[in-house]
This record gives structure tokens, sequence and C-alpha cells, in this order.
């Protein structure tokens, strides 16, 4: 691959984290560093403490909606990262480079985990013992997510990201059930003593163990909002998406607008989190803050894939429709939602290209005939639940991602074409907006929802996101009318109430 890179200014001068694509086919006994991780049991640690004593480093978590295999991972500061560059090659048509980036962000993790340990720190007497990594709560997980297109180039907004970017966290606290574990990952050096590199990593996870005094953080307090795209603009983006179905180019394309917030001071996305897992408990809320004050975080209802070994599963979610203000006219939206032709056609353009998409590598795949409402704070969705046996267990969920992303939920059909459409007419890029966010572990199974209900932020300020798909029948008014309703949850966490 030829792709030129762009350095990005992530790395604090406290520590350098080690790009795995340095490794590129060096024998492991000659690599920079090997993988160590060691941890101890830490039902005392609260995710969201944890996160705020480490304000002012790299900040990441994830917390699945509560009930069967939910994990939360809190991560602070960065043990090794797999960056997948832009590709800033003119020469190369883009067409020669789809999907790079998923095989890039395979070969690294590979090469990560090659020769990883993995200790419990409080073996016996405050010994080190080694521990069979691939099961444990405690294991290393990459936690990070890619950009909505594969072309994607960081700008303005998006300056400190990349098409592609995982980071292992150097503190690692994961809560799964009752259980709870603090994990210190880190590279060391190939001459080092592993056993000395342990005892002094025993000794920094054990420094964090405590509860660190929580930092206060403040919300954000009335900021201004603006929206670039006026309604009368929108009216005619949705103009030119039906004139493209009309002409048959297109089925479906998914439009998308932006709402900017300007705030007094720099916004902790971090602060967030906690009106975020109260209001949003049924979603999947996650932040990603490679440098301090450029976060990108949400809490989305959408799941693309979790994979466990062989089992999988994913979700068709397209379809809106309001709230009620009461369980009776809640009843009666989510009625009129199910017997709507348009919606349902919308929903099933998803549910079978998944199908399509999955097939092919399952033993089975279980895709019920139709779909049910989920109801969430603001709106209510067709869903559909989806899962599956994969012939080959060993298949990674990053191949899945590839397979999947992006549904005709965040993109169109025909997802070529769609895809197009929205680089030549979608005014504002979406950076990491309805891409996959979520983790990978060594086995490379893993968890990644759509980041879609989300923000990134850049000290003051804020843009959020929100997309509807549209169809032949689409009117722009109702298009638009529920991008507002899906701003809110960000609107909510970012101090701007209930406006639109
Ligand atoms: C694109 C978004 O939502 C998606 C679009 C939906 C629709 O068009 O009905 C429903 C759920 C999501 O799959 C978003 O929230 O930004």
């Amino acid at each position: 691959m030829s792709h030129q890179s762009r350095q990005h200014p992530t790395a604090l001068p406290y520590h350098s984290p080690t790009v795995a694509s340095q490794w590129e086919s060096t024998p492991i006994a000659e690599r920079p560093g090997r993988l160590v991780s060691l941890f101890v049991p830490a039902a005392e640690l609260d995710p969201l403490s944890f996160l705020r004593g480490g304000y002012g480093v790299e900040r990441f978590y994830w917390a699945e909606p509560s009930g069967g295999a939910s994990m939360t991972l809190a991560g602070l500061a960065v043990a090794a990262e797999v960056r997948v560059p832009p590709v800033l090659d003119d020469a190369a048509p883009f067409s020669d480079q789809s999907d790079y980036r998923f095989d890039d962000v395979i070969e690294q993790t590979t090469r990560l985990f090659e020769g990883a340990s993995f200790h419990a720190a409080d073996a016996g007497d405050w010994g080190v013992a080694e521990v069979e990594m691939d099961n444990h709560p405690a294991r290393p997980r990459l936690f990070g997510g890619l950009a909505f297109q594969d072309d994607f180039v960081p700008d303005n907004t998006w300056s400190v990201f990349s098409p592609a970017h995982f980071i292992l966290p150097h503190f690692q606290l994961v809560q799964t059930g009752h259980e709870a574990f603090l994990t210190i990952n880190a590279l060391i050096a190939p001459d080092e003593d592993l056993l000395d590199a342990l005892n002094g990593m025993r000794e920094a996870l054990m420094a964090r163990l405590p509860a660190a005094d929580a930092i206060s953080t403040r919300r954000v307090v009335s900021p201004n909002l603006s929206y670039p795209l006026s309604p009368e603009m929108w009216a005619e983006l949705v103009d030119q998406a039906t004139t493209a179905i009309g002409a048959g180019e297109i089925e479906k394309v998914v439009l998308s607008r932006v709402c900017e917030l300007r705030a007094a001071e720099p916004i902790d996305a971090a602060a967030t989190l906690d009106f975020l897992n109260e209001q949003y408990g049924d979603c999947y809320r996650f932040l990603f803050e490679p440098l301090p004050h450029h976060a990108f975080f949400g809490a989305t209802p959408e799941l693309l894939i979790r994979k466990t070994g062989p089992r999988v599963q994913t979700m068709a979610l397209a379809g809106s429709i309001p709230r009620g203000q009461s369980p009776g006219e809640d009843d009666r939206l989510a009625a009129q939602l199910l017997a709507s032709p348009k919606e349902r056609r919308e929903h099933n353009l998803v549910v079978e290209t998944i199908r399509r998409d999955m097939a092919a590598d399952m033993t089975f795949l279980n895709i019920p005939d139709a779909p049910v409402v989920l109801r969430l704070k603001n709106i209510q969705h067709l869903l559909t639940p989806i899962e599956g046996q994969l012939m080959e267990p060993q298949l990674g969920v990053v191949p899945l991602l590839r397979r999947l992303h992006p549904t005709p939920a965040m993109g169109g059909a025909p997802a070529e074409r769609a895809l197009a459409f929205l680089r030549r007419h979608e005014p504002v890029p979406r950076g990491w907006y309805a891409a996959p966010i979520g983790w990978l572990d060594r086995q490379q199974d893993g968890v990644f929802a759509v980041a879609i209900r989300s923000a990134v932020t850049q000290h003051a300020r804020a843009w959020l996101y929100a997309g509807a798909g549209i169809v032949a029948e689409s009117q722009p008014a109702q298009e638009w009318a529920e991008t507002a309703l899906k701003f809110r949850p960000m609107l909510g966490a970012l101090g701007a109430g209930e406006a639109v």
C-alpha cells in the first residue's frame, strides 16, 4: 500500500504510544516492545469517577445496554494504538482503495497481540501469575472505530481523527455483571526483564486502584446553537434525493444534517456521561477522546455487530415515528409506524441487505418475519433483531464490519451509489458519525454499534449529527422534524435542553 500518512498531534509528552504499523514484518524478538497486561479486581472503582480522575489525558468509555452480557469499559491514556492514516494520494483512484482500512486494522491488531502476555497481579502472596487471556473480562481490549466513508480525510472538525483508529488504554477498567477489574497494559522492550517490568507495572496499577479524588467537571451552560443547513436547503437536498430515486439511480439514501453548538468554556464530553447513562441506559454510550477536549461521543440504540466465538448478533433499525404524550398516543403511533408501507419498505431494505451480506458466512441466520417497535426516550423505531452462527468461528469481527458497514440504515441502497450520492450532495462531511464504534480483543471477538445520536467536540465547540432515511415518498418537513428529534439526546447532554 502506498498511501501517504499525515501525523496527528495526539501524543502527550509524557508517553509515546507505539503505532503497531511500525512493527511491519519485524521479527518479534526485534520489535520495540511486546504487550504485557496485568490486572487486579477493582469492585470499588466507579467508571465515571475513574474517568473524571483522568481529566487532561486521553479518555475512552463504552457502556452496553444493561442486561445479558453487557460490559462497561473506561480507559485512560494510551498503551498502544492501531491507526490507519488517511489516503492523500490523488493519483490512486478511490475505487482501488476501498476496504483497505479493514485489512490494515486486522493486520495491525494481529501484530499487536502477537506474543502478548496476561497476568494476575494478586496471585498468592501478591505474586504475579500468567493467566489464560481469551475469556477473561480483564483481557486487553482495543476500543475505537472508523470514519463513515473510506476516503475520509481529517478536516477542521475531525482534525484528530483517522479513517480507522483503535486505542489500547494504558489503564483499562472493565465491569461485567458483578465483576470489575483494573488492567494496566504496556509495551515492554524485548531486552527488558519481564519480572522487573511486571513489578513496575504492579506498582503503577496499585497506585490507580484507590478511587481518585473526583475533579469536579462542569456541564455546559446555555450554549448557542446554529444550523448551517436551513430548512430550505434541506428541502432542496431531499428533493435531489427523491429525484435520484425517481430516476432509478438509487432506492434509498440516508441524509444527515448538523447542529453547531458554542459554549462559553471548553466542553468536557465526559461530564455528559452521567446524563447519558441516566437518560439513555437502553443505548450504547461511548466516548472516544484521543486528545483532551477533542471527543466523539454519543448514545446510540443501534447494534452493528456482536461477535462471541461463532455467535453473531446484529439488527435492522430503520423507520421512525415520535413518542406520544400519553401511553395511548404512544401505542397509536407505534401501530401507525408498523402499518406504514413507506416505513416498512425503508426497514425491509435494511433487513434484506443484511440477509444478503451475511447469509454466505452463516450456518444459520435467524431473522423474524416482522419488525417490533423499539421505544426510546424521544422516538420510536422499527427493529428486527437478527442472530446467527458463523460457519468459521475464527472469522473476526472486522471482516463482519466490512460486510455490514454501511447498512442501508446509514448509507442507502444500492450502497455504492448511495455513498456516491452522499459524497456529491451532502454538504457537511460525516467524519465518524454513522460509522462503527466499539471494541475488539485478541481473538477478534467484539461489539460494535453504529455511532448515531452523537457529537464531536473541539474545545468550546460541538457539532451534532442526525440523519433520516429518504425513499420515494419522503417529505422534507417530516424528515426535518425526525432529525430534530434525533438531535435531542446530544442537545440534552450538552445542556441545550429540548431545543430543536
Ligand atoms: C441516521 C440516523 O438514524 C437512523 C435512521 C432511521 C430512520 O431513517 O428511520 C432510524 C434509525 C437509524 O437507523 C440518526 O439517528 O442520525
